[in-house]
């Protein structure tokens, strides 16, 4: 304690500023310090407090030396941390904006608008293919990337993001290889063919309730939101999916409260899941704080309802859902109460992973076929010679799918996530040799433009997928639903789910822009939260005659 309060002050502060450079390079310089975050931090003020006290005894200033004690610990650790990542760390070479090789908080003050799709796509002007954006991250516009970090023979994992929502833990979150692997077999029975039909069954219902609501709202001679309306279908499906009861939007014509705090939850992941440390100190130490509290919770709400399903499980009224299936594997191996955190994480996922992505696409697939009313048409002429309630027929429709795909090009449901991280022995990518536990993003936004991959990669040709195939220079970096065992469990009902839908709005309406409507805000208010936020889009439905 002498040593402590004796020492002049010079000498003190030197020492603070030389603890934190000796324990940034003797203990943070290695592996991941995430998740110790909020012990960290209630550490590091246990330590500002306790030293606070003994000063208040021997120095003439308590609080001013406590100050300059902790800053001068700060400078040591803040700037070893920094030289080091700009001069000495393994990817000091790789070309970026060097505030991001310092920190990750730059990229989050870029995305503090929600604009991470538009922030990459400048940085591609500037930097070009590969860019340093963080730390220990590249950003990696190549159409190779996709097959080498996910495909078969990859052994890259997820990247440190996904832990961002722990406690929870879910099916896409969780970072295990291994735990992965044995949760998908699980998923993928709930997605067999069997299950599928009663699925699409639910997806008919709720949407020829879609198509009536958007009747009734064209005979009053009322725009339609579809920013809204998509979404209130794809949530009370899902939540049908995940809880066996929907949200009941469809017929409330309203955003369920528990709907509104998951979106407005959601809005998290624009800016600061780069920074999952700090989401960690804010779930453990202010739980109690805006975002916060609507992201706890929502999960506490999942909580309740995944807790109603499991107790109607096996009983005469349950109906399979996605659900079934989980419980049900839970059940057979006595573990239930133990997989009480993987039942609600996987029925978050089913909820966001089911409707934030289909809703997105048809938004967007809507705002194309009412740009190109000559597109509306043949692809009408197309359907009106099928029965679009046969699964089959439906997806023979060349056209359909081919409007679907170039809506996922263009405008992907995950624009940028998707982070996988390098394994221990490194690896090449697009050419480049990057070291282990590096984390590489390949964002679709921007790979789906460019020009080297797509022939005029900025507009919307559905026909590049049918019968202009010269028109796709390079496909291999399509990959809307990613690809190998990290790949989309739900693309086939996704698929059959987003070609239903259009068949029948297209069928039954005649869809144009809404008034002076264009699509403004749709594009312009449209935000990157891992998945996509549109903004509104006001249609006009005419039942066709
Ligand atoms: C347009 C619709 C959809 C798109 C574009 C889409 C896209 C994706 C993508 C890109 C991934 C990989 C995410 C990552 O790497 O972190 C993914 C994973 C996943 N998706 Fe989808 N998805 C769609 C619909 C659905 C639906 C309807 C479900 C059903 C519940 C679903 C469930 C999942 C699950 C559970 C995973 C994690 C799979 C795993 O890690 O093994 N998705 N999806």
């Amino acid at each position: 304690m002498g040593l402590l309060t004796d020492l002049p002050s010079t000498v003190l502060y030197s020492g603070a500023a030389l603890l934190g450079v000796t324990s940034h390079l003797a203990v943070f310089i290695r592996g991941e310090w995430h998740m110790q975050a909020p012990i960290l931090f209630w550490v590091y003020n246990f330590l500002i407090i306790f030293i606070f006290i003994i000063f208040q005894q021997h120095r003439p200033n308590p609080f001013r030396a406590t100050i300059f004690i902790a800053t001068s610990y700060n400078i040591g650790l803040f700037t070893s941390i920094s030289v080091y990542r700009l001069y000495f760390h393994r990817l000091r070479h790789f070309p970026g904006p060097k505030p991001a090789a310092v920190t990750k908080f730059w990229h989050v003050w870029q995305c503090r608008h929600g604009k991470n799709h538009l922030v990459i796509e400048r940085l591609r002007a500037k930097y070009g293919t590969v860019i340093r954006t963080g730390p220990e991250e590249l950003t990696i516009i190549d159409p190779s990337v996709s097959s080498t970090v996910d495909g078969p023979r990859s052994s890259c994992t997820k990247a440190v993001w996904y832990d961002f929502l722990l406690p929870e833990i879910a099916i896409n979150t969780t970072r295990s290889l291994a735990e992965h692997d044995e949760r998908r077999k699980v998923w993928d029975r709930g997605f067999s063919s069997k299950a599928m039909i009663q699925y699409e069954e639910r997806v008919r219902h709720h949407a020829e309730i879609l198509a009536q609501r958007i009747e009734t709202l064209s005979r009053e001679g009322n725009p339609v939101n579809v920013s809204d309306w998509f979404y209130f279908f794809t949530f009370d499906v899902m939540g049908e999916f995940a809880f066996g009861q929907g949200f009941e939007m469809l017929h409330s014509q309203k955003w369920h409260w528990a709907v509104r705090l998951l979106r407005r939850a959601m809005s998290l992941l624009g800016p600061f899941s780069a920074v999952p440390w700090l989401a960690q100190i804010a779930f453990y130490i202010t739980p109690w704080m805006w975002i916060v509290r609507d992201w706890l919770g929502m999960m506490e709400w999942c909580k309740l309802r995944m807790g109603e399903r499991i107790a109607r499980h096996g009983k005469g009224t349950e109906r399979k859902d996605v659900s079934h299936w989980l419980i049900e594997d839970s059940l057979q191996k006595g573990t239930l109460e133990k997989d009480r955190e993987w039942l609600n994480g996987d029925a978050v996922t089913i909820v966001i992973a089911g409707s934030d992505t289909i809703a997105p696409t048809l938004v967007f697939a809507f705002y194309e076929l009412v740009k190109n009313r000559d597109l509306q048409e043949r692809l009408r002429q197309e359907l009106d010679k099928v029965d679009i309630y046969d699964k089959v027929e439906l997806a023979r429709c060349e056209l359909l799918t081919a409007v679907i795909k170039e809506t996922m090009r263009l405008w992907p449901a995950v624009p940028t996530g998707g982070y996988r991280q390098t394994p221990g022995e490194g690896i090449e990518i697009a050419g480049i040799w990057v070291p282990r536990g590096v984390t590489i993003v390949s964002p679709r936004w921007s790979l789906g433009r460019l020009e080297e991959a797509y022939e005029k990669a900025n507009e919307f040709i559905p026909e590049r997928w049918t019968t202009r195939p010269e028109m796709v220079r390079d496909g291999r970096g399509f990959q809307p639903f990613s690809q190998g065992r990290f790949n989309c469990v739900g693309k086939a009902l996704a698929m059959a789910e987003m070609r239903f839908v259009i068949a029948l709005l297209v069928t039954r309406f005649e869809v144009g822009f809404w008034g002076h409507e264009r699509g403004k805000k749709l594009v312009g208010e449209l935000r990157d939260q891992f998945t996509a936020s549109p903004g509104s889009l006001k249609l006009e439905f005419r039942v066709r005659s």
